[in-house]
């Protein structure tokens, strides 16, 4: 029954649907052939003019406002990445596309996701407008990547040490040149060999490759830094490759002590040519290596007994000491440059606050205010202000800031008192108390 009264209904196709959508006999069809059942029907789906109207605007409506929609997106999109690409990562990136090899594809800052679209100005290699000439164990490297931060800064990579050893002095400027990072016009160039402060012949051939640059000088309270020194050489010496524990004959024991003792010399007199690690995680970094200390007695020796004398006074010829001495160094220095060229950066200060020191050097460097707090953070685990770039934050190396052993208090006080002295008449040549501890 029910059966019944649905097919009537479907004969009679009396349900109107909204939109204009109807169900009709086939019969209303013109011509009507005698084929045609008066049972059956079809859909017509009718469109009046003004909803046909109505819909296709609104198709066209919808379509431009996608449109838009995608090319105003794009057009952003292009605009942040223009805007990131500012100088400094244009040289950043100019430098790592000419310096690239594949293990620092994981550094690239994020422009390099759009390599067709950054051009590069023309970049070109050049000698170094600003040296950092020392003090080794001072915070020099720190400096240097700190000051990398400004992207009007391009630094050497390790330390070239082309005026202080003779075998790459005569090489000539060209190789000195060829050792720089691209940099575009405006950007200044820096290089830091910690050891041009403390070598004679070092300042006159500075002068003669450009009697107008700008020194940067980093100092520490003199005893730390002797200590930090030795704390670097008693490091050096006790991963330093044994002497063959076989070798049939003395005289070549003998040899490969002197060219371990070669070795260590140029160890000694190097900074750490390694820059940053990430987050203060830490490796060894070297292989294959044992202690020595019974090859080099002074490598067991403490600090105390090399700094001081059995009768107690204090070993005016151990090198960490004489590094320590400032005003002799400096003095060399001043008697080629005029003391305008020369900026005195306050190690500790930097290690404490470097934003303050960095503000210091931008002004002296005639260059805008860009490093700010937001540049650094204090890692607990390292202990000291690490560096935050677009691409992730770093720490230095563990062979910066390593543990400084204990000393004895009495011949840290003695020590002080014994740089009192020269401490004076480094601040006297350079106009500035430093404000150093006397005992
Ligand atoms: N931010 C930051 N992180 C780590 N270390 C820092 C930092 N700022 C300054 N320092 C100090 O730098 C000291 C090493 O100095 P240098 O880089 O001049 O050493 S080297 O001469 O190049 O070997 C190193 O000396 P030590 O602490 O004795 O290892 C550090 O005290």
């Amino acid at each position: 029954m029910t059966a019944k009264r649905k097919g009537d209904q479907l004969r009679d196709c009396p349900a109107k649907l909204p939109l204009d959508i109807l169900w009709l006999p086939k019969s209303v069809m013109r011509p009507a052939g005698p084929e045609i059942s008066h049972t059956d029907c079809i859909l017509v789906v009718g469109v009046s003019r003004p909803k046909l109207a109505a819909a296709f605007l609104t198709v066209i409506i919808v379509s431009l406002f996608l449109t838009f929609h995608v090319l105003y997106d794009g057009a952003v999109y292009n605009i942040q990445a223009a805007q990131a690409v500012s100088e400094h990562q244009l040289a950043f990136l100019a430098n790592r596309v000419t310096h690239l090899n594949p293990g620092d594809m994981n550094t690239i800052n994020h422009p390099m996701v759009f390599p067709n679209r950054v051009r590069f100005p023309k970049t070109r290699k050049r000698l170094p407008q600003t040296l950092i000439i020392g003090v080794r164990k001072c915070g020099t490297r720190a400096l240097l990547e700190m000051l990398y931060l400004h992207p009007r800064i391009q630094k050497a990579g390790g330390e070239v040490h082309f005026f202080d050893r003779d075998e790459n002095y005569l090489k000539g400027l060209e190789w000195y040149r060829k050792k720089m990072p691209h940099s575009f016009q405006g950007q200044i160039t820096i290089e830091k060999s910690p050891s041009y402060f403390v070598s004679p012949e070092v300042p006159e051939r500075v002068r003669a490759m450009n009697a107008s640059i700008k020194l940067l000088l980093i100092v520490r309270e003199p005893v730390t830094r002797a200590i930090s020194d030795y704390t670097q050489l008693r490091s050096h010496a006790a991963t330093a490759p044994l002497p063959l524990a076989n070798s049939p004959h003395p005289q070549q024991q003998a040899y490969h002590l002197s060219t371990q003792s070669k070795f260590l010399g140029v160890q000694l007199e190097n900074g750490d040519a390694n820059d940053l690690s990430n987050n203060g995680h830490t490796s060894t970094g070297v292989g294959n290596t044992q202690t020595t200390s019974s090859a080099f007695p002074s490598a067991s020796k403490s600090f105390e007994e090399l700094a001081i004398f059995p009768n107690g006074t204090v070993n005016e010829s151990y090198r960490p000491l004489i590094i320590s001495m400032y005003h002799l160094h400096l003095h060399r220095w001043l008697e080629v440059f005029p003391r305008e060229q020369l900026l005195v950066v306050n190690g500790d200060q930097l290690i404490e606050d470097p934003v303050s020191q960095l503000r210091r050097i931008e002004n002296f460097l005639g260059i805008e205010h860009r490093i700010n707090n937001m540049h650094f953070y204090f890692n607990e685990t390292k202990g000291f202000y690490c560096l935050r770039y677009d691409s992730g934050d770093r720490c230095l190396r563990e062979t910066k800031g390593r543990k400084h052993p204990h000393i004895d208090p009495l011949v840290v006080s003695k020590l002080r008192k014994f740089f009192a002295e020269h401490n004076q008449k480094f601040y006297e040549l350079v106009g500035q108390d430093l404000g150093w501890p006397e005992e």
